[in-house]
């Protein structure tokens, strides 16, 4: 049955940790991600990522570029099939992290609204989304502090803003404590998805 799950956290919550192993338990799901590895709109990405100077305004437009081009291309073709699909970050990174960085520049009024009604018109909204829940600074130590996003200060207004999104969409959002072991978070998940799916299921066939 189509189903889109999303991976969201802070850097260094271990999302990618989590993904690569849920490809074993589903081997005929869609593994995916944002910012997409695999266009030249990621690549834009990627290379505003390493800018310092990059514009926060044309950055959120760089991502939300890979975002529209990311659902046409892999993630409506697939869930058309009915396929499950599970991406490691997905629109909810923007909300957090672009919300984040517009409020820092003072750019744009309600910032994180801003942003989600960028996205309102077109894209699809996941079913479940599992959110690895970690303090900044473990985040960012985690991380290794490669990028301009991985420091605790700014990994600290993300948090916030993951926090209000977990409010807002309490009905798809749930908490995984990813201070736990790899291997304790990663049964977590496996056991909120299993259950995810077993309901979604019980509820088509009713
Ligand atoms: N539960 C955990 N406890 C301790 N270390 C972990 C845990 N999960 C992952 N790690 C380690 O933390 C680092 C970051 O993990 P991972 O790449 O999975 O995080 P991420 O959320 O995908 O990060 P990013 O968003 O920056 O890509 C890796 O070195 C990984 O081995
Ligand atoms: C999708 C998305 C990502 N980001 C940030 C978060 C990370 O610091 C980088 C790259 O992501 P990765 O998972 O570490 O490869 O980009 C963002 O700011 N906004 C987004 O929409």
């Amino acid at each position: 049955m189509a189903t889109l799950v999303t991976l969201e956290g802070l850097d260094g919550s271990g999302k990618t940790t989590v993904w690569e192993a849920l490809q074993d338990t589903y081997p005929e799901a869609v593994f995916t991600r944002e910012p997409t590895n695999d266009s030249w709109y990621g690549d834009a990405v990627y290379r505003s990522i390493e800018d310092d100077d990059a514009d926060s305004l044309a950055e959120l437009f760089l991502y939300t570029a890979d975002h529209a081009d990311h659902l046409s291309r892999k993630i409506e073709p697939a869930l058309e099939r009915g396929d499950l699909v599970i991406s490691d970050r997905y629109a909810d990174s923007r909300y957090a992290y672009q919300g984040a960085t517009l409020a820092e520049t003072g750019r744009i009024a309600e910032p994180l609204e801003y942003v989600v009604d960028i996205h309102e018109p077109f894209s699809i909204e996941p079913d479940l989304t599992i959110y690895l829940d970690l303090d900044p600074e473990t985040a960012a130590r985690r991380a290794g502090s490669t990028n301009k996003f991985e420091h605790a200060a700014y990994l600290e207004s993300v948090r916030e803003n993951y926090e209000l999104l977990a409010e807002r969409y309490a009905d798809r959002f749930v908490r995984v404590d990813a201070t736990q072991s790899p291997e304790s978070v990663l049964a977590e998940v496996r056991s909120v998805l299993e259950g995810a799916l077993e309901e979604q299921s019980a509820g088509a066939d009713s």
